[in-house]
């Protein structure tokens, strides 16, 4: 409860005025294997744009999530995002008629320490299309339906919230195909499920894990009778996130992957030295105040 006094000062400070858009269509999103729009207020939904191939993974698509959403970072109309697969099922994985640069780089009769050079250089521009919706200072909700294989399962590794429909199932299919897994599996979703016994499970068989197990171990935090029930579930849920002041959500998502991967300690430093200044921000009195009179809707200024 604030004290009357703060409370008193808050009132004092002249409320700012913010003037919010509604997105008919995301301008500037063109991509050749993503769709994107902005359904609701603040709100903008990726879709993974390749039905005709399950959402095979190409090299385009790799391109174009690292391009999407480092552009989502930076949109200040976004405030949340709901990344699906269109068709059938979220992404059948790695295309895998596309392979042919990795294999003439593999089969080139370059030598070694070239062909290391331009094969290390291949794997981190992957790795960093997926980690962009990491760094990307937005949740992002995966709303899976049907299969999710291989590359879908780093993907969504890398989302913020994950529901999946009750026909969906992953797959880290890496080693049948004589890979270890390079964009994110193996480092992240031991931290998600916390059970290193059912990762290395699932990792060193290639099994399928079906949609209730995945909530079980929490890899999923919902399910969803369908695909159409699993997005508006997103929906739903990105419209409450962007309600929400974006200083503080955003402040949210960097300190809990900070957390994820330093002690405690650090991370109690990490949140000290953010907050100093980003308590300072206007979206606390704003928060506070539509608190306290009850039922107004806050409205913060684009971030
Ligand atoms: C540095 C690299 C880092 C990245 C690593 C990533 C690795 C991986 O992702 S490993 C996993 C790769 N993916 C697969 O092995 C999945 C292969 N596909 C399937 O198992 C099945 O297609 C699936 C279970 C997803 C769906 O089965 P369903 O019976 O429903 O459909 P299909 O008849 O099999 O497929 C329909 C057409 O789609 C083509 N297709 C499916 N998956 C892929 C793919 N991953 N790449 C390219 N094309 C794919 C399939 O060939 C069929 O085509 P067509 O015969 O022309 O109709």
């Amino acid at each position: 409860m604030l004290s009357s006094r703060i409370l008193s000062g808050l009132t004092r400070i002249r409320p700012t005025l913010t003037s919010i858009r509604t997105m008919a269509a995301a301008d500037g999103y063109a991509f050749e294997t993503l769709a994107v729009s902005s359904p609701r207020e603040n709100v903008y939904h990726v879709e993974l744009n390749r039905p005709d191939k399950l959402n095979a993974m190409n090299k385009t698509m790799w391109k174009d999530i690292g391009q999407c959403f480092n552009k989502l970072g930076e949109d200040t109309d976004c405030r949340a995002i709901v990344l699906s697969g269109s068709g059938r099922l979220f992404t059948s994985g790695l295309d895998l008629s596309d392979m042919s640069g990795i294999v003439s780089l593999v089969m080139g009769d370059d030598d070694v320490a070239r062909k290391c050079r331009a094969l290390h250089h291949l794997i981190k521009e992957f790795q960093d299309a997926f980690s962009s919706l990491e760094t990307c200072p937005k949740p992002v909700i995966a709303a899976i339906h049907n299969a999710c294989v291989g590359g879908g399962v780093d993907l969504i590794c890398s989302a913020d919230i994950r529901y999946c429909t009750s026909d969906s199932w992953f797959q880290v299919k890496e080693v049948e195909l004589g890979l270890a897994a390079d964009v994110g599996t193996l480092q992240r979703l031991p931290k998600i499920i916390g059970n290193q016994s059912l990762v290395r499970e699932l990792a060193f068989s290639a099994r399928k894990m079906f949609s209730e197990e995945a909530l079980r171990s929490g890899l999923v935090s919902r399910t969803f009778s369908d695909k159409q029930s699993v997005l508006n579930g997103a929906l739903d849920m990105a419209t409450t996130i962007a309600s929400m002041s974006p200083v503080a959500v955003q402040n949210t998502k960097t300190t809990l992957i900070h957390a994820r991967d330093h002690t405690v300690q650090e991370g109690l430093d990490y949140v000290a030295m953010l907050n100093m200044t980003m308590l300072q921000s206007e979206d606390l009195r704003i928060a506070a105040m539509a608190m306290m009179s009850k039922g107004k809707k806050p409205t913060f200024a684009k971030l």
